[in-house]
């Protein structure tokens, strides 16, 4: 299991060892001692399971304070471009994004921490799974247009299958941080 600390402080990419032999494939997807001892050692109280077809774009969302979430996020099945943008107001990358693909076949997973918008398009059929360090809470969700203007996000894909709701997100405003 190999840990890899990104440019964005916080943003930790778990690489596991995957473990093949004639029946197929082993690979641990999570070991708190592990990614404790990797700069991860949050608990996580919930689990999400999405399934996106290609081309769906969700996000970039997250949850205002005291509800943030810290996200580890991987892909069960297919490919997608998962992408952070760092909201914390005292942070030296505040306003920079991130950008990586996660691969069903690699198994990497990513570990985005409170402050962090978070979005992904589905390169093909994804199945999109991931465990919260805080529980959802609709009345304190909000994020950032995919399409912010400011942020110029190059999501590789034309004209990409985006909610209504995540349609009319507000803009980023780095004159009002969140975080
Ligand atoms: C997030 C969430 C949603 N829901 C319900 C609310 C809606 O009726 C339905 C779909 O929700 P939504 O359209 O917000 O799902 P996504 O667009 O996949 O949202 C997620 O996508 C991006 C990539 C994220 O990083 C967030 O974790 C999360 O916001 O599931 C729940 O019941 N529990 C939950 O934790």
């Amino acid at each position: 299991m190999e840990f890899i600390k990104h440019r964005l402080s916080g943003v930790i990419e778990c690489i596991p060892t995957k473990y093949h032999d004639e029946r197929g494939f082993f690979y641990e997807s999570y070991n708190q001692k592990r990614f404790a001892a990797n700069g991860i050692p949050e608990d996580f109280v919930q689990d999400n399971y999405s399934f996106s077809t290609k081309g769906v774009l969700r996000g970039l969302h997250f949850q205002h304070n005291p509800n943030g979430q810290g996200k580890l996020v991987r892909v069960m099945t297919g490919k997608a471009l998962d992408v952070v943008v760092d909201l914390r107001k005292d942070s030296p990358t505040f306003g920079q994004q991130e950008k990586f693909i996660l691969d069903a076949d690699k198994g990497n997973m990513l570990y985005v921490p409170i402050g962090f918008a978070h979005g992904f398009i589905a390169l093909e059929e994804t199945i999109f799974v991931y465990k919260c360090t805080n529980f959802w809470k609709k009345e304190a969700e909000s994020g950032i247009r995919w399409n912010d203007p400011q942020l110029g996000i190059e999501w590789g894909v034309e004209n990409p299958i985006v909610s209504d709701k995540d349609q009319i997100l507000p803009d980023f405003d780095p004159n009002h941080p969140i975080f």
